[in-house]
């Protein structure tokens, strides 16, 4: 059941999202109660919802899921996302078809709605994705606020007022907010199911993570490749990071706007290319070297979120099915000399990867280590690590 465009509530609604220009669409509440202002985007993913809203690049965003039948299994510990306890916030909101369901998963420990809860993330259930999905291909990603009362007392008027008055998302930044504050090291592997998580190596090529809202599974997939890996805030300077004597440093994924970003977190990734050390850049990290070397990132209109996007790896001439969850592209066009594209979207023909030709740097837009998604990029961290070793 749901109703859009309307000011009366129906009797049966617990919660309502509200997008900017006032268009209203009512359902079931589930996850935590109150409300929140944020951008409203689409994910196209059929399963991972659990890891797609525990990425902390999604801070400052209601995730809409074109998918019907979101969290019926449940959530548990291992598909945490958010590699640093403080960076327990991620999306803010969740927009689903079906209600949830109590899980049907050996793995779960928590049923979704219990999750949701915990992790404070407001959902609204029962609503009309496909219609929501549309106007957003059409218009582009809106602001939009989200609330759920278990008591249906939803003051209509205010949350319009809340969608409509709210900042939108370029000059925002947001990565300081899911960043770790301090250095600490990082063992775990991959996982296997029987094993769990596998450990680190002793010795190995140390990577230091500039951590903009890293994603667990970067990390995990780093530890695999062979490397000791140390996370960093995002804040920390060319000399902190310098000093760590890192064999590579990787540029994390984060949210917000990268020109926002990079207001404080540029003059750290430049120190770090000029003194010739190898560095990966991953989606906003991706961003952040792209406006280090002068290059311009711009606002997409819908943005690309999903676990099955094709992107052409222009070197190899292969076609890589990737995860992505980006709102902002870099202009191909504003990359300097010594820049060559390495990956492309098949979807929208946006830069999807670079690298330079004079210094060990490379950067992709996508999400290789999936979580969720289809491993096709893996390659991207044995290949970085190996250029340590050999390095
Ligand atoms: N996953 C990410 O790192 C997202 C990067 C950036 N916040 C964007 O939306 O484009």
């Amino acid at each position: 059941m749901q109703s859009t465009s309307s000011d009366s509530q129906p009797d049966w609604a617990t919660a309502a999202l509200i997008l900017a220009d006032g268009t209203v669409f009512y359902g079931t509440g589930a996850g935590a109660t109150g409300s929140a202002v944020a951008e409203l985007c689409f994910n196209t993913a059929m399963t991972g919802h659990q890891e797609i809203l525990a990425d902390p690049s999604y801070a400052g965003q209601i995730v809409c899921f074109t998918f019907p039948h979101v969290g019926n299994v449940g959530a548990n510990a291992e598909d945490e996302e958010a590699a640093s306890v403080i960076a327990r916030k991620a999306a803010v909101g969740m927009v689903s078809r079906e209600e949830i369901t109590p899980p049907a998963s050996w793995r779960a420990e928590t049923g979704f709605d219990e999750w949701l809860a915990a992790r404070e993330i407001i959902a609204i259930t029962g609503v009309d994705t496909r219609a929501i999905t549309r106007r957003i291909r059409e218009t582009g990603m809106p602001m939009a606020s989200i609330a759920h009362a278990r008591d249906g007392k939803l003051d209509i008027a205010a949350l319009k007022a809340q969608a409509s008055k709210a900042p939108p998302m370029e000059g925002v930044e947001l990565a300081s907010a899911v960043a770790c504050d301090a250095a600490n090291d990082w063992t775990d592997g991959d996982w296997g199911w029987s094993e769990g998580f596998a450990k680190g190596p002793e010795d190995g090529p140390l990577v230091v993570v500039l951590d903009y809202g890293v994603k667990a599974n970067i990390l995990r997939r780093l530890v695999s490749a062979g490397a000791r890996v140390q996370v960093v805030p995002g804040k920390a300077s060319k000399d902190d990071v310098l000093k760590l004597n890192p064999d590579g440093v990787l540029v994390s994924n984060g949210p917000g706007d990268p020109a926002a970003t990079g207001e404080y977190a540029l003059d750290t990734v430049r120190g770090v290319i000029e003194a010739g050390v190898p560095v990966l850049g991953i989606c906003l990290g991706h961003q952040m070297l792209a406006l280090a070397l002068g290059a311009k990132t711009e606002k997409m209109v819908q943005g690309h979120h999903g676990a099955n996007h094709p992107v052409k790896n222009i070197e190899t001439g292969q076609v890589e099915i990737v995860s992505m969850n980006h709102g902002f592209a870099v202009d191909r066009d504003s990359l300097p000399e010594g820049a060559v594209e390495t990956h492309v979207s098949l979807f929208d023909g946006t830069n999807c990867g670079f690298k330079l030709t004079d210094k060990p740097v490379w950067a992709v837009q996508h999400h290789p280590e999936a979580s969720p998604g289809p491993q096709d990029s893996f390659k991207v961290f044995e290949s970085f690590v190996s250029a340590l070793k050999t390095g």
